[in-house]
C-alpha cells in the first residue's frame, strides 16, 4: 500500500477538543450547556448505536443531550408534537432525528417541520437552499466531515477534479454543493450514469456515497487521487462480519495519495460534524460569535 490513510478518528479527536472549548466558553456565556436532542422512533439496532454515541460525544464534550425513544407504532402526529416542543425548548439548541424513520411515517414533513436554526442535520429545504445560495446555514453532517478531511489533506481544493458518486439528500447533493464553493469542477456521478470508470479515472478527488459495497474499483482511481469512502456496508467474509466502504480499499490504496480506511475515516468525522453543528446552532441562536473551530 502506498497512500496515505486519512485518520478520520484522531481528526476528530482533535476538532471535538476545540467543540468541547467551545462548549463550555458557552456555558461560562450563557449560564446553559449547548443542548442536542436526538430522536429515534423504533428498535433499527444500526439506529440505537449511532443515537448512544451521538449522545455519549454530546456529554463527553460538556453538551446537554436530550434522548427521545419512540415506540415503532408512533404516529406522524405524535411525532410532528414531539418535534413543536423541542422547536419551543429554549435548551435544545440542535434537533437530528434519526432516519430512516419506520414507515409509514413521513420523514420529509418530519424534517420540514424543524426549526431550521435547530437543523444540525441540514437536512431542512431552507438549509439545501442556504447551501445552494452561498448563504451561512447548517450544512449537513457526513459531507461537512468530508469537506474537513479534504481540506485537511490537501490544503485549497480550488481547480481540482472532483466526483462525488451517489446523488442523496443526506450526502451527494450537499458535497457537490460544498466542493463547488471550494472551486472544485464537480462531477456529479450516480446509478444510471454512463462510462463510471473513465469518470472517476479523471477525479482529482473521489467521494464515494452509493451505499454499495467496493461498487468503485481500485484500477479506477487515477494515481495520485484522493479518495473519500462513505460508504459502510456490513459484509460476510470467512465467516466473519466486515465493514467495508464503497471502495475497494486495498487496490485504490496502491494507486491513491491518500484515502479514508472504514472504519475510522468518515464515521467519526459525522458525528464530530453533528457536534460542530450543535455548537454553531447554539452560538447563532444566542447571537453570539461562532467560534473558529478550524484546526
Ligand atoms: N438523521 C440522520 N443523520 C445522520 O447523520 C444519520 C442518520 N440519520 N441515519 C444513519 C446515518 C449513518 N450515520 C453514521 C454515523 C457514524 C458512523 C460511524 O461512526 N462509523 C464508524 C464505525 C461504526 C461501526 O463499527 O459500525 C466508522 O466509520 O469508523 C457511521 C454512520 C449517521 N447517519
Ligand atoms: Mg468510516
Amino acid at each position: 500500500m502506498t497512500a496515505h490513510l486519512i485518520d478520520g478518528k484522531a481528526f476528530a479527536a482533535g476538532l471535538g477538543d476545540r467543540i468541547a472549548a467551545g462548549a463550555s466558553d458557552f456555558a461560562a456565556r450563557t449560564g446553559r450547556a449547548p443542548g442536542l436532542a436526538v430522536v429515534l422512533v423504533g428498535t433499527d439496532p444500526a439506529s440505537e448505536i449511532y443515537v448512544r454515541s451521538k449522545g455519549r460525544m454530546a456529554r463527553k464534550l460538556g453538551m446537554e443531550s436530550f434522548e427521545h425513544r419512540l415506540p415503532a407504532d408512533t404516529t406522524q402526529e405524535e411525532l410532528l408534537a414531539l418535534v413543536a416542543g423541542l422547536n419551543a425548548d429554549a435548551a435544545v439548541d440542535g434537533i437530528l432525528v434519526q432516519l430512516p424513520l419506520p414507515s409509514p411515517l413521513d420523514s420529509r414533513a418530519v424534517i420540514e417541520a424543524i426549526d431550521p436554526g435547530k437543523d444540525v442535520d441540514g437536512l431542512h429545504p431552507l438549509s439545501a437552499g442556504h447551501l445552494v445560495a452561498g448563504l451561512p446555514g447548517l450544512v449537513s453532517c457526513t459531507p461537512l466531515g468530508c469537506l474537513m478531511l479534504l481540506r485537511e489533506t490537501l490544503g485549497s481544493l480550488a481547480g481540482l477534479d472532483a466526483i462525488v458518486i451517489g446523488r442523496s439528500i443526506l450526502v451527494g447533493k450537499p458535497m457537490a454543493q460544498l466542493l463547488l464553493a471550494e472551486n472544485c469542477t464537480v462531477t456529479m456521478a450516480h446509478s444510471r450514469s454512463r462510462d463510471l470508470p473513465e469518470k472517476v479515472a479523471r477525479a482529482d478527488i473521489v467521494v464515494a456515497a452509493v451505499g454499495q459495497a467496493e461498487m468503485i474499483r481500485g484500477e479506477w482511481i487515477k494515481p495520485g487521487a484522493t479518495v473519500i469512502d462513505v460508504g459502510t456496508s456490513r459484509v460476510l467474509r470467512d465467516g466473519r462480519t466486515l465493514l467495508v466502504g464503497d471502495v475497494d480499499f486495498a487496490a485504490a490504496a496502491e494507486r491513491a495519495r491518500a484515502i479514508t480506511p472504514v472504519p475510522g475515516g468518515v464515521g467519526p468525522m459525522t458525528i464530530m460534524s453533528l457536534m460542530h453543528n450543535t455548537l454553531v446552532a447554539a452560538c447563532r441562536r444566542r447571537g453570539l460569535p461562532v467560534p473558529d473551530l478550524d484546526g
